[in-house]
């Protein structure tokens, strides 16, 4: 049985999402408040161990299951000429996955963590969405489940990234459907189109929205008209990430933007996921502050794959073994400071 039988499941179960632990969030901001340093001065590190330990729920976090999980999808608008790269690249991308040849595979080595690629449907590429709904529900709610059901019982911490030719363009559209705005908004250079192929990009988020537009105030039709089927599975990845209590890390653009429905279909739907990476991708600083997040790392990469998620692994360890592994200031016997 899939986690989310139908719409009306998917639908109730993204009305209905826990709610972090707030006594471990507190917990961890009363231990931080006696550690051996300056209130604050470890800046985001505090903060960052207050969100995992209210969504791990437990006062003294851990990371000792890390799980990366990128899904490849193909996309019907990839006809359109909107990315320079031939949708074959999707799938010989997989195959370079498994060989261990690709970004992700170093950073996830580097981040400790493990590496879980989810090919869905490559050889059945979405419909183009500028004239059609690019899934129809069986195939979305296909994809969430597959999403779902990838998380590894028992992560700490899960790091979501994506792989599929024309997929910038699927973003650009989801986001603009749930933000407001067209094309010209939206469309960036994805992994590197000219002016022409911008242009092109554009359109066809236009065109999208235009073809779509009665349905697309319901943030889960957009997701099915304007979506794939790699970020229909983050979707359903992220919300059963919720549900089982683990905290979120994702990628660039194109994660944020499948992930994004959550947000608008419940206040604070996305609160246990951080934005790892300010992609270089022209939306992502747009979506980031319609998001109302920061991200933890902006290194100007635009490569998805879930390589800016692994990247800001090492750093959440970092903020854990601080706030674990320092002396407080009557173990260390250092003064407070005055008043
Ligand atoms: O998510 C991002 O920020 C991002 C920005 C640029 C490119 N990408 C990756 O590049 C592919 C999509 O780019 P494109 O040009 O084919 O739309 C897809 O495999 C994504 O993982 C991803
Ligand atoms: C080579 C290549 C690698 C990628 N990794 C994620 N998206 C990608 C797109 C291309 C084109």
């Amino acid at each position: 049985m899939p986690a989310y039988p139908s719409l009306d499941a998917l639908r109730a179960a993204c009305a209905a999402l826990p709610a972090g632990d707030e006594a471990a969030a507190a917990a961890v901001a009363a231990r931080q408040a006696r550690l051996t340093k300056p209130p604050g001065s470890l800046g985001r590190l505090e903060e960052l161990a207050a969100w995992m330990a209210r969504w791990q729920g437990r006062a003294l976090p851990v990371l000792e299951r890390v799980q990366v999980l990128v899904f490849a999808g193909n996309h019907g608008v990839a006809a359109r000429g909107v990315s320079p790269y031939p949708a074959a690249v999707t799938a010989q991308m997989v195959a370079n996955f498994a060989a261990g040849g690709a970004a992700i595979n170093q950073l996830a080595a580097v981040a400790g963590a493990a590496l879980r690629v989810v090919p869905l449907a490559l050889d059945t590429p979405t419909e183009d969405f500028t004239a059609a709904p690019a899934m129809d529900e069986a195939a979305f709610l296909d994809a969430v489940n597959q999403g779902a059901a990838a998380l590894e019982p028992g992560a700490g911490l899960l790091c979501l990234g994506e792989m599929g030719i024309g997929n910038t363009t699927a973003g650009a559209a989801l986001a603009a459907a749930l933000f407001g705005g067209g094309g010209a908004a939206w469309a960036g250079r994805g992994t590197g189109v000219d002016e022409a192929g911008l242009a092109r990009k554009r359109a066809a988020v236009d065109a999208a929205l235009a073809c779509h537009a009665p349905a697309l105030a319901d943030p889960l039709e957009a997701a099915r008209r304007l979506g794939g089927r790699e970020l229909a599975a983050i979707l359903g990845a992220t919300l059963e990430a919720r549900r089982k209590g683990v905290p979120v890390l994702l990628d660039g653009f194109v994660c944020t933007a499948a992930a994004a429905p959550l947000a608008r279909l419940a206040p604070g739907g996305l609160d246990h996921a951080r934005v790892a990476h300010r992609s270089a991708e022209a939306g992502h600083a747009r979506l980031l502050a319609a998001l109302g997040q920061a991200p933890l790392l902006d290194l100007g990469m635009r490569l998805g794959e879930g390589s800016g998620a692994a990247l800001a692994v090492p750093l959440l360890r970092a903020a854990l073994a601080c706030h674990a592994g320092m002396a407080t200031f009557d173990e260390a016997g250092i003064s407070g400071a005055a008043g």
